[in-house]
């Protein structure tokens, strides 16, 4: 279902009504209902939507409340300074919601979502939800390339999410559904935990032909030289999707997550990774998952998410 966002989400404090200078991002962000929004952007442009579900959490036998995230994520972005080029616009068109545990066609609806906001020429910024967002993120990504395009999904994760399917989709199956469907997708994950993922589904990860980096190898080895493996990928494909599953991070950074990982990555790591992952200039859209407001007690999850959205969109803009 899709809903507007509620423009009191986007108040906070106010340093001065005029000069642009003092702004921050709640002064200046635009609320916008994409069903009647058709404004082909020549500029840089940003949109923002929601995916407000845990179903596919739930179905993976996670813990819910991924569901509140987008609208908390929101309120903690709205006060961040507005530190962008004139010439941006920054959107937000609302959210699309998972009702009475329909994931297959919430993930429809944000695809078409999706899709319009790339043909618009906006640049997808998407908010979870539980990390099954990132089905619906492809299926928007996958409805506007040309069929002979090679998509490339960078995932920043600890889980490899190639479940298998057969009896239900879930938060844990996506690139999985993905693969099988699209022979023209390739898939990089980046922060594997070896403690995080069974003997199975790294022996799924090979027969698929998935490059991944463990968070080991990023935290112990030389991340130059890591990050040279995720180029050598971008620059097999044409067009690059980015997801980031915020159980990536090390527990003590969110602890607001459905499957906290004491050993993660820091988020100066993440936001290294990021940064040379933009300077491709391949990425289209972008997508943040697995943020769960309701375990995360004194809000420094969500606002680690406001910051790493906040860092994708410097870099878009810079
Ligand atoms: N999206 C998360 N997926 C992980 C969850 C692992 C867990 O709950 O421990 C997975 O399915 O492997
Ligand atoms: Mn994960
Ligand atoms: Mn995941």
């Amino acid at each position: 279902m899709y809903h507007l966002t509620d423009q009191n989400i986007w108040s906070g404090r106010i340093d001065s009504e005029t000069v642009k200078e003092m702004f921050r991002l709640h002064q200046v962000v635009q609320v916008k209902n994409l069903t009647s929004f058709h404004e082909k952007q020549s500029d840089l442009a940003i949109g923002i939507i929601g995916f407000k579900s845990d179903e596919g959490v739930r179905r993976n036998q996670g813990r819910a409340g991924a569901y509140e995230a987008p609208d908390e994520i929101r309120k903690s972005l709205a006060s961040l300074p507005y530190r962008f080029p004139d010439h941006m616009n920054i959107f937000d068109f609302g959210n699309v919601s998972c009702e009475d545990m329909k994931l297959e066609k919430a993930q429809e609806e944000l695809g078409e979502a999706v899709s319009k906001l790339l043909k618009l020429n906006i640049f997808p910024l998407i908010i979870g939800g539980g990390h099954e967002v990132a089905y619906g993120h492809f299926l928007g990504v996958q409805s506007h390339v040309q069929s002979k395009d090679k998509i490339g999904i960078v995932n920043i994760d600890a889980h490899f999410d190639m479940r298998p399917y057969d009896e239900m989709t879930s938060s844990g199956t996506m690139f999985r559904q993905i693969l099988d469907q699209n022979e023209n997708c390739g898939y990089f994950c980046a922060g594997i935990q070896k403690a995080g993922n069974t003997q199975y589904l790294f022996d799924i990860a090979k027969s698929y032909g998935c490059d991944y980096i463990l968070e080991e190898e990023i935290s112990n080895g030389e991340i130059k030289e890591e990050v040279n493996k995720i180029h050598q990928f971008i620059d097999a494909n044409d067009h690059i999707m980015l997801t980031l599953c915020s159980d990536v991070f090390g527990n003590s950074y969110a602890p607001g997550v459905s499957a906290p990982s004491p050993f993660g990555l820091s988020p100066k790591t993440v936001r290294y990774l990021i940064k040379e992952i933009l300077s491709s200039k391949k990425v289209f859209s972008f997508d943040i998952a697995e943020i769960n407001p309701l375990l995360d007690k004194t809000g420094e999850t969500v606002k680690l998410a406001a910051y790493i959205i906040y860092e994708v969109m410097y870099n878009i803009a810079y």
